[in-house]
């Protein structure tokens, strides 16, 4: 079993400043820590990676991009290629995060792209899926994961360069999150789809919860099987707090 990934998504949060200073926050936590049980990962917005990068450079924090573009080069103004990222020193790169899915219109296919483009770079995509309030009322969750899995997933995908981040989008940033056997029985309905579209390679693709998690709700959920981590969004802008999600693993 892999170990746990706790991977904080900044979204579109802090300067410069404040930025680099909870990245080497974070940096000295790790560096401190005797054999960690998990890998740590903060993807800030693109423009502060780079200084980031270098201020946590050596200290095994990881860093990462927020979205990239599914082109390397080209006449695509405002966005930025997955080998810039990697110019940067990011290991890895969220794709299809709900909020560009809304935000942008970017559908299964384009989110598959990106993904590969990604991985072209020698970086783990970090793509996310999750369903609407009114989908899981309508019972049809299990659904909804499986058609973003068919179709967000690109060939190729292994467990070293794929993680799935599985946030219900009414979960994220309200404080409501599912029971722990509901994260449960869909994080194995994901490894069960995974295992369909890439038998080789299921078991060992880490499989993240997201969507309101915290310090207080963090070992329930991490202790689940089948969840290999967690995609943390306003408690990762807090060292402390995102620190806690990450002690919370039991040893
Ligand atoms: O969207 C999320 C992470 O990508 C989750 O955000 P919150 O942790 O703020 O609910």
């Amino acid at each position: 079993m892999a170990r746990k990934l706790i991977a904080g998504n900044w979204k579109m949060n802090l300067l410069r400043d404040e930025g680099t200073a909870l990245a080497r926050d974070l940096a000295l936590r790790l560096a401190r820590t005797v054999d960690p049980a998990f890998d740590l990962l903060i993807c800030p917005p693109a423009t502060i990676i780079a200084p980031i990068a270098a201020a946590v450079a050596g200290s095994g924090l990881l860093v990462g991009g927020q979205d990239c573009h599914s082109a390397p080069s080209g006449a695509h103004t405002g966005d930025i290629a997955a080998r810039m990222l990697a110019d940067l020193g990011c290991s890895h790169v969220i794709v299809g995060h709900s909020e560009r899915r809304q935000d942008h219109g970017e559908i299964d296919l384009m989110v598959a792209e990106k993904a590969r483009a990604a991985q072209a770079e020698g970086m783990v995509a970090i793509i996310c899926i999750g369903e609407t309030e009114a989908e899981r009322n309508a019972g049809r969750a299990p659904q909804i994961c499986s058609r973003q899995i068919a179709g967000s997933l690109p060939r190729g995908a292994t467990a070293e360069n794929t993680v799935i981040a599985y946030e219900p989008i009414w979960a994220i940033g309200t404080g409501r999150t599912p029971t722990a056997a509901e994260v449960a029985d869909t994080h194995a309905h994901i490894r069960a789809m995974l295992a369909v579209h890439v038998p080789a390679e299921a078991a060992g693709i880490r499989i993240l919860y997201g969507g309101s998690v915290k310090p207080s709700n963090a070992a329930e959920l991490l202790s689940l099987a089948n969840v290999d981590g967690a995609l943390v969004g306003g408690a990762s802008l807090k060292a402390d707090d995102f620190w806690a999600i990450a002690q919370a693993i039991a040893k």
